[in-house]
């Protein structure tokens, strides 16, 4: 079921108006529904119904609000963590350390001590001398850290530039070629359980074919590492599902995926671990704004929206798409750019797009914006820092507040020696 529906003409997220929600929190917002996240992190399990051993460890850099987490952690998901702030809001959500995934290619010691610390399931390592660097911790604290080795498989994901991992001269992992050496390096270190390998070649993929060429060339690595003799009990596939932002859009569903995972790896005899990100939040919000003004241009209006590209980051940085509908529709529709306040001409949500008609005061959304949405805001411009609410069913819960220029302000200072 849809979860996003206009009921009398008015777009409501579960049971709630979406104008009581602007009326009562104020716009730009963004706004999350529970039982949408709840069936997608049911959908993905679904899609991996014949896996048989799998971990799944949700990429919280996608949406690491602690109330999204929170319902993640209930559908019994673990995390995917690139930093130690994100390591310490997993925990905070009440997932638990074991099923925490520590990814990322440039941990500090720090980080990495952190992590062990905090007795997390595995790191993903990205290099050797990280891996080095581990081993060292974990035995300095007579501990041992459960690894695995990250490759890069040197695929093209076919997604944006920007957002592609697994091609030989992006900077993640080690390239497969050289896996099977360094892998014998390190696993012989004390302090290290070097258990397997991961991959992860990028985001929003919109085929399938890129992740099973990877899937299959760490297959053979695998294969390659047992018959050297390592044991090799995980296997980390890493996320990068693609999501529909428009009409036309038509990513692998997770039950698709899945089918192509199960096949590929039925003979493996390991532990998968997933780490889906956008797959389970994209869908799953919405960015709330007002229409400010509409303003003339030199071929079709500009509507100008109270968000702006310091809330929704994504159309600026890699030209996204997001929807834009009127909350409230008329059924007729205009032609116009739409534009937030920020002073760069690069603040443009779309550009002579056919559109609900909207006027000044008009509530719309900017759709699809649950992952990689309010976590890339910033307070450019001196501008607030975007709230988030959490609807569940005819109630909701402001889980992130809107935090106000001057409150920022307040952790700045002019030094004495400026009197
Ligand atoms: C290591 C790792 N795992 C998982 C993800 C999640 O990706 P996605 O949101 O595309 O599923 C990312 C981001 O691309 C990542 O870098
Ligand atoms: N921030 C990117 C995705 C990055 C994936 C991180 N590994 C986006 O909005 O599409």
């Amino acid at each position: 079921m849809d979860h996003f529906q206009y009921r009398d003409g008015i777009l409501h997220v579960e049971d709630i108006p979406l104008p009581r929600i602007a009326e009562e929190v104020g716009t730009p917002v963004y706004v999350y529904s529970r039982a949408t996240l709840e069936r997608h992190a049911q959908t993905f399990r679904d899609g991996l119904k014949d896996v048989p051993k799998k971990h799944l460890a949700f990429a919280i850099k996608c949406n690491p609000n602690l109330g999204v987490l929170r319902v993640l952690a209930r559908q019994g998901y673990g995390a995917d963590v690139v930093s130690g702030g994100e390591l310490e809001r997993a925990l905070a959500a009440g997932m638990a350390a074991e099923d925490i995934v520590f990814s990322g290619v440039g941990k500090t010691r720090a980080e990495l001590a952190l992590g062990l610390d905090r007795g997390i399931g595995q790191f993903n390592i990205e290099h050797e001398p990280e891996g080095i660097a581990l081993a060292e911790i974990a035995v300095q604290k007579e501990m041992t850290a459960r690894a695995v080795l990250r490759v890069n498989p040197d695929v093209d994901a076919g997604t944006h530039a920007k957002i592609s991992t697994g091609k030989a001269d992006n900077k993640f992992g080690v390239g497969i070629d050289v896996a099977p050496e360094i892998f014998g390096r390190l696993a012989g270190l004390p302090g290290l359980q070097l258990r397997g390998v991961a991959l992860h070649i990028g985001s929003q993929l919109t085929s399938l074919a890129p992740l099973e060429a990877a899937f299959e060339r760490v297959g053979r690595l695998v294969a390659d590492l047992r018959a050297a003799g390592h044991s090799i009990t995980h296997v980390d596939l890493g996320g990068g599902l693609g999501v529909r932002y428009r009409e036309g859009d038509n990513p692998p569903t997770p039950a698709e995926y899945g089918a192509m995972v199960a096949r590929v790896t039925k003979d493996w005899d390991v532990t998968l671990m997933f780490e889906p990100g956008r797959v389970i939040a994209g869908n799953t919000g919405v960015l709330l704004t007002e229409v400010l003004w509409v303003k003339p241009g030199a071929t079709n209006p500009f509507v100008v929206v109270d968000a702006a590209m310091n809330d929704l980051t994504r159309p600026a940085l890699y030209d996204a798409h997001h929807d834009f509908d009127a909350v409230k529709r008329s059924g007729d529709t205009m032609t116009a750019s739409i534009v937030g306040p920020v002073c760069e001409t690069g603040d443009t949500f779309a550009r002579d797009r056919e559109i609900d008609t909207v006027a000044p005061g008009d509530l719309a959304v900017f759709r699809t914006a649950g992952a990689y949405g309010a976590t890339m805001a910033s307070t450019y411009n001196s501008r607030s820092l975007v709230p988030e609410v959490l609807v569940d069913g005819d109630r909701y819960a402001i889980v992130a507040d809107r935090i106000a220029a001057k409150t920022i302000m307040a952790a700045e200072r002019v030094p004495d020696w400026l009197d």
